[in-house]
């Protein structure tokens, strides 16, 4: 094998979600079944030993594209020479914190780490965000990285948007390989608006397939949206399967591009469209060639969708104000 590997780090790699992720990524489904990838391991001081028992594994595991696994926990020895970060530690809401705890907890670990991808990481650096509150989390990472292009940092709606294809197919009586052109906008959050008005189930409209609006008003949105909950209220634990699977694809798709006549759905900086204010980390549209994403422009919004997608990004708004006011970007 003569490509060089492409170095992936991974934040949180104890947790459950890293669990269910390292291994895919080192069998070849983060970035194709051809490219050797060399793993870097980002964990906090105590969870360093069971970082070191799942490198144990991967080893086992034998994977012809592992060309190595490095564990530390020094973010500025993880990110060194970073191709593709996903950063997935992140210090979960607990019993009495309040929201702005939360966020000023999660700045004490993403604003550093967005300084060491700035100091340190390859010039050709992707960063995926994945831990909550997953958009300002990036926010964060990304103020914290003048040097790197904004654009870089992304934050993961993917697993909304997968979310939202099991449920319009099964509502269709469809497969999820007939839907095309679904959209998640806006916060990774309660307040996220999964829509449907430009998405086609085998070639048609999907609105005017399923034509009836109580059921995507209260059924499919708020099934969407509150998924994580409803995994947590059954599994006794989130999502990390399908949080990794949704990791693995958003960076697949964003590297090796979406199927024509199709997009998927990133959490980016704005460019201000759709009325969203440049620089919020929102989820948009977009479809992804040669590495780049760009947003889907042109699409007609209508009222229903509208109130839907600016209810999200005042939220996101809001997140903005409350980590600016905290200094943390
Ligand atoms: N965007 C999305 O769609 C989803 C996001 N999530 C979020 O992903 C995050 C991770 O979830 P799990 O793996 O289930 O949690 P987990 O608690 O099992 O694992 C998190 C790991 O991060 C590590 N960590 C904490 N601070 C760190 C730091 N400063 N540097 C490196 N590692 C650090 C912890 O030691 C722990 O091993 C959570 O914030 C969760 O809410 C989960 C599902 C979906
Ligand atoms: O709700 C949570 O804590 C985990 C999450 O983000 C999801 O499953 O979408």
């Amino acid at each position: 094998m003569t490509r060089t590997p492409v170095n992936v780090t991974v934040t949180g790699a104890a947790g459950q979600i890293g669990y269910a992720l390292l291994f895919r990524i080192a069998s070849g489904q983060l970035l194709g079944a051809d490219v050797p990838v060399k793993l870097r391991l980002l964990e906090i001081t105590p969870a360093l030993k069971a970082a070191e028992g799942t490198a144990m594994e991967l080893d086992d595991c034998a994977f012809p594209l592992l060309q190595g696994i490095d564990i530390t926990d020094d973010p500025n020895v993880a990110f060194d020479g970073a191709n593709v970060a996903l950063l997935v530690g992140a210090r979960p809401r607990t019993k009495g914190m309040e929201r702005g705890d939360l966020l000023e907890a999660n700045g004490g670990i993403f604003k550093p780490q967005g300084k060491a991808i700035n100091d340190h990481a390859a010039d050709d650096i992707k960063v995926l965000v994945v831990g909550n509150p997953a958009n300002t989390n990036a926010l964060i990472a990304q103020a914290a990285a003048p040097d790197v292009p904004a654009e870089r940092f992304t934050a993961m709606t993917r697993l909304d948007h997968n979310r939202a294809l099991t449920q319009l197919a099964k509502k269709t009586g469809s497969t999820v390989a007939d839907i095309k052109r679904l959209t998640i906008w806006g916060n990774h959050s309660a307040t996220q608006y999964p829509d449907i008005f430009h998405a086609t189930v085998a070639g048609k409209n999907a609105a005017e397939v399923v034509a009836d609006e109580k059921w995507l008003a209260e059924d499919f949105i708020p099934t969407v949206a509150k998924r994580g909950a409803a995994i947590i209220e059954a599994r006794g634990a989130s999502s990390a399967a399908s949080a990794a699977n949704a990791a693995i694809d958003h960076v697949h798709t964003w590297v090796n591009g979406t199927a024509e006549g199709d997009w998927t759905s990133m959490g980016i900086p704005s460019d201000g469209s759709y009325g969203v204010p440049e620089g919020l980390i929102s989820s948009f549209p977009v479809t992804c060639k040669d590495g780049k994403y760009e947003i889907v422009q042109g699409l007609e919004i209508n009222e229903f969708s509208r109130a839907r997608i600016d209810a999200s990004v005042k939220e996101l708004e809001e997140e903005r104000e409350a980590v600016r006011g905290l200094g943390l970007i």
